[in-house]
Order: C-alpha cells, then structure tokens, then sequence
C-alpha cells in the first residue's frame, strides 16, 4: 500500500522514526489531484529514479491545495480525497504520500528555505521528478531552474518529466474537471485512465424513488466535482460488492419545480437500508439529459431502458 504521512509543519526537526524508510530516496512534489495519465508516467519514471538510487518512492502533496488559502473564491474543486490518490498511486509502485500541511506556515517559505526544510531535512532526498511547469516557495518565486541550482549544489539528481497528451493537448486535472462538468465523462475517463469516482453520505431525499418503483440513494457532502446534470451508468460499493448502478445528476422536473441539483443514486439488483453510509459511486457512462416527462408513468419507461442500456454496456 501507499503509505499515507501527515507532515503538520515542515520545518520541525524530522520525525526520524515517523519518516523512517521515506528519507534518502527519490521525490515528487505535486498536488497529483485526479492522478491521471500524465501523473502516471512521471509516478513510473519516480519509481525508475528511485530504484536507481535505491530509496522509496515518495510524493508529497500540500493539502489543502495552496490556492484554497490564497484565492478561496478561485479555487478548483478536487478530483480526488487524500485516500484516493494513495489508492490511484500504488499500482505504480509508490511508497508513500506525503501530505503537508498547507497552513503551518508553508506558503510564507522562501524557495531557498522550502528545499532546505522539505527536501533537504524532512525526506533528505537524493533525486527528484518534476514536470516543466513546477513552481515552489512564497509567490511561486522558483521555479524548475531554481529547484535544478539548488539540486546541482548539494548534488541531487533532477528529472523533468515530459507532458503527457491526448489529442495533442495536454492532460491535465483542469481539463479533467472541465470535461466533467461539461458531460464529457468519456474524455475525463480517457484522461483519467479510470473510471471517475465521487463519495458522498446518503441522506433522506423526498421518499418518492420507492413510490416509482425505484429507490435512490440520495447522496450529500460530496468533496468532490460533481459531474455535469445528466442520467449515467456507474458502479457502487455496497458491504463490500461491486453494483450496477443508474446516477441522476440534476433537478427532478418531472415532480416539483425546484432547480436545484440533487444527486441520487439507484443501485441496480439491491434491497437494502443506506441511510447514512458513505457511498463511492464510479462513473462508467453518460447515459442521457435529464428530461421534464408528462407523468411518472413515463418517466418509470425511460428509466426501466435506461436500466437494460447500462446493463448490456456494463454487465
Ligand atoms: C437513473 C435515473 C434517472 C432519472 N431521470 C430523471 C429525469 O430525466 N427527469 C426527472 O424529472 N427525474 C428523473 N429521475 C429522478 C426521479 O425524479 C427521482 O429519483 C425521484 O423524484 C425520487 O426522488 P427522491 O429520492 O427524492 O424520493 C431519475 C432518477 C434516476 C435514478
Ligand atoms: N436499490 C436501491 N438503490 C438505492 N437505494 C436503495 C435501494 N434499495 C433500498 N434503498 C434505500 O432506500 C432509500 C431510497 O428510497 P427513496 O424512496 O428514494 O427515498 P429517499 O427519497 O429518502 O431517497 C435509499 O436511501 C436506501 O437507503
């Protein structure tokens, strides 16, 4: 497994126990949200480097995301929880994910003294993998030439990974939550690598699912983007097996005026009680837009087909 390990503040004296089996060996600093395709290849050349310096394969991400404290209102929603992108990561052979606190100070560290406590005194480094497009200390003042002096002075090796595309674009967790929310989820997935997977708690909705021959899980706290509005085919973990699954994403105009969007869940070949468990729902098909029906007799008709198409492409 990914190790997960919390660094509260970078520039405590290292925990030498805690970071026991994580220093002296090959790094990458990143925020790795939605560890797509161009976060694989530099994740397997981070495992070549390591094992060529023979040490562990270390990323270190900063949560929260710098920009959720310094521009709160522009910043992005993730791709992925913490656990998530240790899941993501360790078929490609890393050995931990740090995660730092962003708060404890970290954004006011110059370049010089960022390197100098993380790379340096924390993880004691000796070779690191970054992309061309790294930036790191107080204002993003350095950025890869910098990190390249300050290795070349204390002799650690630095790769830099090439970008990786899809349709001559480049990949990444920007595009990725723009094709989420604009209903590409067949671009997300071809970015991804993967399917795309949200979480949430499942809460009462109106009881009208049940009424229609189809209950739905009606799922809140998502900290995650939630795909664009629109009915899809996915699968759920449920006490421990995969379900079919058919999503709805929007408002239900149908029954009642309210815009708002509500995500809900119908777990296909399932009986049983969910109310406040935590359900992770992967998002395998865009199905169709959410659609006003005349009655719920024919809104019942759409969803039995909707049902028989998500079997037939995914069963
Ligand atoms: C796969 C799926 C597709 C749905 N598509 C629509 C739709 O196109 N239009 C609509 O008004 N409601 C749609 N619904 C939502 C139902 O209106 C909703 O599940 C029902 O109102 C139950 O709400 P409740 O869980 O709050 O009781 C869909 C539900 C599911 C599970
Ligand atoms: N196949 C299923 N898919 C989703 N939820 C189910 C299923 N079977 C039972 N349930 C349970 O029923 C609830 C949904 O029933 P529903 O009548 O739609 O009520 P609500 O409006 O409260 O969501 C879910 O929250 C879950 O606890």
């Amino acid at each position: 497994m990914t190790k997960i390990v919390p660094l509260a503040n970078v520039t405590d004296c290292p925990d030498l126990v805690r970071l026991a089996g994580l220093r002296g060996g090959a790094i990458s600093i990143g925020n790795f949200d939605g560890v797509h395709l161009g976060h694989a290849a530099l994740l397997k050349q981070l495992r070549q480097v390591a094992d060529s310096v023979g040490g562990p394969a270390v990323v270190v991400a900063l949560d929260p995301h710098p920009a959720v404290i310094l521009r709160p209102e522009q910043a992005p929603t993730r791709l992925t929880w913490i656990e998530r992108r240790a899941e993501l990561m360790q078929p490609h052979g890393i050995d931990a994910l740090v995660v730092c606190e962003t708060r404890g100070g970290l954004l006011g560290l110059t370049a010089n003294e960022f390197f100098e406590a993380l790379i340096r005194q924390q993880l004691d480094a000796r070779a690191i993998v970054e992309g061309p497009n790294f930036f790191f200390g107080k204002g993003r003042e350095g950025d890869i030439a910098t990190l390249g002096r300050l290795c070349v002075a204390d002799s650690i090796e630095l790769q830099i990974a090439l970008p990786s595309n899809l349709r001559g674009e480049m990949i990444s967790s920007t595009r990725i939550r723009r094709c989420l929310t604009s209903g590409d989820l067949d671009g997300a997935t071809a970015m991804l690598g993967t399917f795309y997977r949200m979480r949430g708690d499942v809460v009462q909705g109106a009881g009208r699912g049940r009424t229609i021959g189809f209950p739905t899980a009606n799922l809140q706290s998502i900290d995650t983007v939630v795909p664009a509005a629109g009915v899809y085919g996915g699968r759920v973990e449920v006490n421990k097996r995969r379900q079919l699954a058919a999503i709805h994403i929007g408002p239900n105009p149908t029954f009642d005026q309210d815009t708002s969007m509500k995500v809900e869940v119908h777990i296909i070949d399932y009986d049983g009680d969910l109310y406040d468990q935590s359900l992770n729902v992967d998002f395998a098909l865009r199905v169709r837009d959410v659609i006003k029906f005349d009655s719920a007799t024919e809104l019942v008709e759409q969803l039995e087909s909707d049902i028989r198409t998500i079997r037939n492409q995914l069963a």
